[in-house]
C-alpha cells in the first residue's frame, strides 16, 4: 500500500502552517511596537491592553468594558491606555478638550455606523458637515416652545402609566411591580407616538410588543458590530459570527420603522411630533436639506436613543430612592408641599423643584445611561487632550462612569446624596462644597451634545413627580436588591427586574 502523502496533502498543512506563523510574527512585532515604541507608549494602562486590543474587545463582548475601565482608572489615574490606539480620560478639562476648545473631536467611525443597508443619520454619521445640515431640520422639534406644544402627548401617557398602576395598587395591600417593565413601556410608547406616528400599545396591554424586544435584541448585534470594526479587514467576516435571526431582527426593526414613518407622512392632520419638522416645506423644503431616507433612518434610531435612556435612568433613580427612604421623602414632601392638586403638576411648574432636579442629577450621575463613555477620535494632525500628544485615528472614550464614581471627584462617590446637587445656599452641606460636578455632562458637550435633554429631563420629573404624588412606594419585601454597578453592559445597560411595592396614598392635603 501506497502511504506517501499526495503534493497537494503536504502543501496544505505547510501553508497553513506558514500562515499561522507569519500571523503570530506579525501580533508579536505589532504588540512589541505598540508597548515599545507607538507614540502611546507613555500613557499607562495594563500591558495585555496596550499591546494588543484583545483584553478590550473581551471585555466589551462580555458586557463589563464600562467597570473593567473603571477600576483601570483606578489603578492607573485619569488618563488610560485601554488598546494600542485607544485612550480614556476621566478628567474633567477632557470635556472642553475633546468637545469643545477650538476645533471638537470628530466622531469614532469604528462606533458610529449605520447597519448594512442603511444610509447615515444624525446619530451615526461622522461628517460633521452633514450633521449639521440635519441639525437644523431635527432642532425645532426639540426646543422649549416645540415641547410646550408635546406636552399634552406626554402628560397623555404618563396618565395612562398612572391609570394603569392604579388598578394594579387597587386594594389594601397595593402591589409589586417592575419598573423596568413600566417604565420602558412608557418611554417607547410616548418616543414611538412623536416619532412614528404610533405608540407600540405596551402601556395598554402592560406588555412588551414584540418589537421592542426586537430593539432591545438589535442594540447586542450594535456592540458586536463594533467590536469587529476595531479588527480591519476581518469586519465582514467576523460579522458573520452573529446568528443570522439576530442580524434580521435589525433589518426588520429598520423596514416596520420606515413603513411607519410613511403612515405617519401620509396622515392629513397636523401634527406636533418629532417628525413634523421634517416634513416642514419651509423648514425642510423638497426634502433637500433632509432627504427621506435620512429622515427615514434618524427616526429609526430615534426610537431608541429617545426612549432606552430616559427608561433606564428613571430606572436607576427609582432605585436609588426606594434604598434611600430619607432621600425619597424629602422628594415626596417637595412635590406634595409644591402642588394642590395632581393636574397642577405641569412641565413647567416642575423646573423649579430643586430636590426633584438633584434626585435626577444624582440618578444620571449613578445610573448613567451611556455608561460606555463618549467615544471620538484624533482627526489629521492628531490632537492633544489633557496633556497628551494623541496622533491621528487615536480612538478617545471621555468616561464618564469613571468620574462619576470617584472618590476624588465626589464625596461618599458611590452613595446616593441628591443633595449634592442643591443649588448653593439652597440647603446644600457643605462636605459637598468640593464635588466636582463640573465632571457632570450626561448629555453630552459641544455640536453633537444631546438634541433631546430638554425632553428627556421634562419627562423625567414629571414621571417621578406623579409616582410620588399618588403612591407610596418602597423596596418590594422579599426581592433581591439591585446593584447598578454589577449590571453588564451591550451598548446599553442590561437591566434586571426592580421590583417596588406601590400602594395608592390617600387624597393629599397640602401642608
Ligand atoms: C436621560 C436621557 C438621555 C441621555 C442621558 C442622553 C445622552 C446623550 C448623549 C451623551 C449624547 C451625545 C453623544 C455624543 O456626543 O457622541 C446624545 C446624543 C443624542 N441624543 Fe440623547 N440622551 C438622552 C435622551 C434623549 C432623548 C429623549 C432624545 C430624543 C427624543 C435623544 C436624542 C439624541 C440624539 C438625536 C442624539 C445625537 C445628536 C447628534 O449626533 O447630533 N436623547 N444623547
Amino acid at each position: 500500500m501506497d502511504i506517501t502523502p499526495t503534493a497537494k496533502e503536504t502543501t496544505l498543512p505547510s501553508l497553513a502552517c506558514a500562515f499561522g506563523l507569519l500571523l503570530l510574527l506579525y501580533w508579536t512585532g505589532s504588540a512589541v511596537y505598540s508597548v515599545l515604541f507607538h507614540p502611546l507608549r507613555h500613557v499607562p494602562g495594563p500591558l495585555l491592553w496596550r499591546a494588543s486590543r484583545l483584553g478590550f474587545i473581551r471585555s466589551l463582548v462580555t458586557g463589563h468594558l464600562v467597570h473593567d475601565v473603571r477600576k483601570l482608572h483606578a489603578r492607573y489615574g485619569d488618563a488610560v491606555r485601554t488598546a494600542p490606539n485607544e485612550v480614556s480620560f476621566a478628567r474633567e478639562d477632557a470635556w472642553n478638550d475633546v468637545f469643545a476648545r477650538g476645533k471638537p473631536l470628530p466622531r469614532n467611525p469604528s462606533f458610529f455606523k449605520a447597519p448594512p443597508g442603511q444610509p447615515d443619520n444624525l446619530v451615526t454619521t461622522v461628517d460633521e458637515r452633514a450633521n449639521a445640515r440635519m441639525r437644523q431640520v431635527v432642532m425645532p422639534a426639540f426646543t422649549e416652545r416645540a415641547l410646550a406644544r408635546q406636552e399634552p402627548t406626554v402628560q397623555a401617557y404618563v396618565d395612562l402609566l398612572i391609570d394603569r398602576l392604579v388598578e394594579r395598587a387597587a386594594g389594601k395591600e397595593g402591589a409589586v411591580i417592575n419598573v423596568v417593565d413600566w417604565f420602558n413601556w412608557l418611554a417607547f410608547d410616548l418616543v414611538g407616538e412623536l416619532a412614528l406616528g404610533e405608540s407600540f400599545g405596551c402601556l395598554q396591554n402592560a406588555k412588551h410588543h414584540p418589537w421592542v424586544t426586537m430593539i432591545f435584541n438589535s442594540l447586542k448585534v450594535m456592540a458586536l458590530a463594533a467590536a469587529t470594526r476595531y479588527q480591519p479587514g476581518l469586519e465582514p467576516f467576523l460579522l458573520r459570527l452573529v446568528p443570522a435571526s439576530i442580524r434580521k431582527m435589525q433589518s426588520d426593526h429598520y423596514a416596520l420603522a420606515v413603513s411607519k414613518i410613511h403612515g405617519r407622512m401620509a396622515a392629513k392632520a397636523r401634527r406636533e411630533d418629532f417628525i413634523s419638522p421634517m416634513l416642514d416645506p419651509q423648514i425642510n423644503p423638497g426634502f433637500r436639506k433632509m432627504s427621506l431616507p435620512e429622515v427615514e433612518s434618524t427616526m429609526s434610531l430615534l426610537l431608541i436613543a429617545g426612549s432606552e435612556t430616559t427608561g433606564t435612568t428613571l430606572c436607576g433613580t427609582v432605585n436609588c430612592l426606594v434604598q434611600n427612604p430619607d432621600k425619597l421623602q424629602k422628594l415626596e414632601r417637595e412635590v406634595r408641599g409644591t402642588f394642590s392638586t395632581e393636574t397642577d403638576i405641569t412641565l413647567r411648574a416642575l423646573q423649579n423643584l430643586p430636590f426633584l432636579n438633584a434626585a435626577i442629577s444624582e440618578g444620571l450621575r449613578l445610573c448613567n445611561p451611556v455608561a460606555g463613555g463618549i467615544l471620538r477620535t484624533a482627526p489629521k494632525g492628531g490632537a492633544t487632550v489633557c496633556g497628551y500628544f494623541l496622533p491621528e485615528g487615536t480612538h478617545v472614550a471621555v468616561n464618564s462612569v469613571a468620574m462619576s464614581l470617584s472618590e476624588a471627584n465626589f464625596y461618599r462617590a458611590t452613595e446616593f446624596l441628591p443633595e449634592r446637587f442643591l443649588p448653593e445656599g439652597c440647603g446644600r452641606p457643605a462636605h459637598f462644597d468640593n464635588d466636582r460636578r463640573n465632571t457632570q455632562k450626561p448629555f453630552g458637550l459641544g455640536p453633537r451634545s444631546c438634541v433631546g435633554k430638554s425632553f428627556a429631563l421634562a419627562e423625567m420629573r414629571l414621571v417621578l413627580a406623579r409616582l410620588v404624588w399618588r403612591f407610596d412606594i418602597c423596596v418590594a419585601p422579599g426581592r433581591r436588591r439591585i446593584d447598578w454597578n454589577k449590571l453588564k453592559t451591550f451598548v446599553v445597560v442590561q437591566k434586571e427586574a426592580i421590583h417596588i411595592a406601590i400602594k395608592e396614598k390617600k387624597p393629599a392635603v397640602k401642608e
